[in-house]
């Protein structure tokens, strides 16, 4: 079963223009300007039941816009869109039942409550009986070590505590779908593992549906076996990740420190059938780059290690972050363009 099913959807603003200066500014008061904005422009996608989809792109490519429409806060222009079963703008006190929600950016708590009873009030809100919510609090206060959190004030809370609260008041009534907006912002590198492998628990245990929206692509490395992107509206990529990076990486660089002196020929010489590019700094120091489909890491080391001496080595590869910045550049994941090796 689709967990969400989304049809041509489309949304568009209408934003007041204003003119300049003070005779553009009393112009404005008598008649206004407006023009649309369109934030989504007929996207289409079904997401599976138990998938962890990553839902990326620029700042103001449309993300956030459709988050809200699938979570019901706001109506599409125009397209067809079922998520859960429901459609979220029409059934919306049946469906928020069934999903969770967290802005890494806006908080669900009480700011002057303990972290207790605002899970109290969300467990009201949700209408969650009171052994299913002492079961269910019980199992994500050990699994998100939230025990001497409880009785704090969400205010008095670090940005990483909070954020494992708001996870925890996101399941309280134990969704099948959750939406998450910059989960990891501003967090530190171990919260944002300690999360990311909670989320991943929680796909697996519970096979939990989980969109995620995110600038930071680690948390897609670590969580995501597909990734949509969006670019000015509309869907540019939809596929894994892997795909992409064989697709848009060039390919692999090793970087050589010899322990001693080589010459360029003897190394093209050794690696000659290979299709490879060797350059050296000095006669100590040399790269090699190896172009994607052409030969692999381990053959050309074995070429090289009954020759020269190699004292230390290291390889890079085109990294996500590049391969997608490159694409948000042209605006299009249809063909390659020259991605640089991120040494
Ligand atoms: N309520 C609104 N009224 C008018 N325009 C809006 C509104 N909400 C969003 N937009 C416009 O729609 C476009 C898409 O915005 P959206 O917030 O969905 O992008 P985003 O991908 O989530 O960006 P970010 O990564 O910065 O959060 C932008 O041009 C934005 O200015």
């Amino acid at each position: 079963m689709n967990a969400i099913e989304v049809e041509h959807l489309r949304k568009q603003f209408r934003v007041q223009q204003n003119r300049e200066g003070l005779t553009g500014a009393i112009r404005d008061l008598f008649r206004r300007t407006y023009k649309e904005v369109i934030a989504v422009n007929d996207i289409s996608f079904t997401i599976p039941q138990g998938e962890i989809c990553g839902y990326i792109g620029e700042n103001g490519a449309g993300k956030s816009t459709t988050i809200k429409m699938l979570t019901g806060i706001l109506v599409p222009t125009s397209g067809r869109l079922q998520v859960g079963g429901y459609v979220p703008y029409e059934q919306r006190e049946k469906f928020v039942r069934h999903i969770g929600v967290v802005f890494g950016q806006r908080s669900q708590l009480w700011w002057d409550l303990g972290v207790i009873e605002s899970f109290q009030l969300l467990r009201k809100v949700y209408r969650v009986g009171q052994q299913d919510y002492k079961t269910r609090l019980d199992e994500l206060v050990e699994r998100l070590q939230l025990g001497d959190l409880l009785n704090r004030p969400v205010r008095k809370l670090s940005l990483g505590q909070r954020m494992r609260c708001e996870l925890a008041a996101s399941l309280i009534h134990n969704p099948s779908l959750l939406f998450l907006d910059e989960p990891t912002i501003g967090l530190d590198i171990v919260v944002k593992t300690e999360i990311r492998q909670f989320l991943k628990d929680l796909n697996q245990r519970n096979g939990t549906t989980i969109l995620l929206t995110t600038h930071d692509l680690q948390d897609i490395e670590a969580l995501c076996s597909r990734v949509i992107m969006l670019d000015e509206g509309q869907v540019i990529y939809d596929g894994n990740l892997d795909h992409l990076k064989s697709t848009w990486g060039k390919g692999k660089e090793i970087a050589f420190q010899f322990e001693s002196a080589v010459e360029l020929g003897q190394l093209e010489q050794l690696t000659k059938d290979l299709q490879v590019e060797w350059s050296l700094e000095n006669a100590m120091q040399g790269k090699v780059f190896i172009p994607q489909h052409a030969a692999k890491v381990s053959q050309v080391l074995a070429r090289l290690v009954n020759e020269v001496e190699i004292r230390d080595m290291k390889i890079f590869e085109t990294n996500t972050d590049d391969i997608v910045r490159e694409i948000y550049k042209t605006g299009s994941a249809d063909k390659p363009a020259e991605v640089s090796v991120h040494v």
